[in-house]
């Protein structure tokens, strides 16, 4: 039995992966505080909505999805109800397994994991680390469960925060350049709907080169570049406007706002 604690916007998008992939309803608990929300879920997905206690009680994986200010209040509460034979699995940012376990009983397994809302769609990107007491079956048992709604990949603590800059927040930098790239082609008087069938599977066909021809990038916008053409005009206006280093910039304070999540 599997309990999502906290179904938001990412807990939510986990949970709707996972049925999508097989996982039956009744093997799903979830804890949801909100009364219109907890009915929302069960009237949408089957599931049961329990308290976090009980969610602790009858769940041999907890899966946390809480805000990260939220969760050592919550692994209080259901610390006295964890044992050293459950898996706690946290996707919040910046938390590291060393504080989570100092809010459980001594020994119990925590994997820090980011995943990213594209698990929604069965497309998501998770990596996952373990702490003190996490043993190989623990991250195979979380990389099994996360890998239904996506790929997972393992990385060691350290770089948790990094991959949180990146790929956890990293849909929303895409969404980003999508809403400029249509807001621009609005501007010069298309259609909106135009501007987004272009700029979506645009997106999608630059998505699926990357992915499956194995090219770096560079080798892939070269290739788009005409000489003396559009895409260099393009190309020399991002770099006038420095927009390399303000995605560098960008991921950085991610990071770095990851980390100062970590005492919450
Ligand atoms: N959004 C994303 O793309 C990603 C988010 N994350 C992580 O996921 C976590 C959740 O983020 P996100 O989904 O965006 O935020 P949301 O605010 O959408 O979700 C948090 C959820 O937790 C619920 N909640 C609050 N307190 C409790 C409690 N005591 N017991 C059970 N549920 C509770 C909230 O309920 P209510 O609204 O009713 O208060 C809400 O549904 C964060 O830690 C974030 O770092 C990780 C990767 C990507
Ligand atoms: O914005 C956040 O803090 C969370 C973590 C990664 C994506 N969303």
């Amino acid at each position: 039995m599997i309990a999502i604690i906290g179904a938001g916007k990412m807990g939510e998008a986990l949970l709707a992966g996972m049925l999508a992939k097989g996982h039956a309803p009744g093997d799903v608990l979830v804890t949801e505080p909100r009364v219109e929300h907890a009915g929302e879920l069960r009237r949408r997905y089957g599931v049961e909505v329990v308290p976090a206690q009980d969610a602790a009680k009858r769940a041999d994986t907890l899966l946390l999805a809480l805000k990260p200010q939220d969760m050592l209040a919550l692994l209080d509460e259901i610390g006295p109800h964890v044992g050293t034979d459950r898996l706690v699995i946290s996707v919040a940012a910046g938390l590291t397994t060393a504080v989570m376990e100092s809010h459980l009983p001594a020994g119990v397994p925590v994997v820090r994991a980011m995943p990213n809302t594209p698990a929604l769609m069965g497309q998501g990107m998770t990596a996952v680390a373990g702490g003190a007491h996490t043993g190989a079956a623990h991250l195979d048992r979380a990389e099994q469960l996360l890998g239904t709604v996506g790929e997972v990949i393992r990385v060691g603590e350290q770089h948790m925060d990094t991959v949180t800059a990146i790929s956890g927040s990293g849909p929303a930098y895409f969404y980003f350049i999508a809403e400029t790239m249509i807001e621009a082609g609005v501007a010069m008087g298309m259609p909106r709907a135009t501007a987004q069938k272009l700029v979506g599977q645009t997106i999608t066909g630059a998505a699926a080169m990357l992915a499956e021809s194995g090219e770096h990038p560079v080798v892939l916008r070269e290739a788009v570049t005409s000489p003396g053409g559009t895409t260099a005009a393009a190309l020399r206006e991002l770099e006038r406007h420095g927009v390399r280093t303000a995605f560098t910039d960008a991921i950085e304070a991610a990071r770095d706002r990851s980390r100062e999540l970590s005492g919450s």
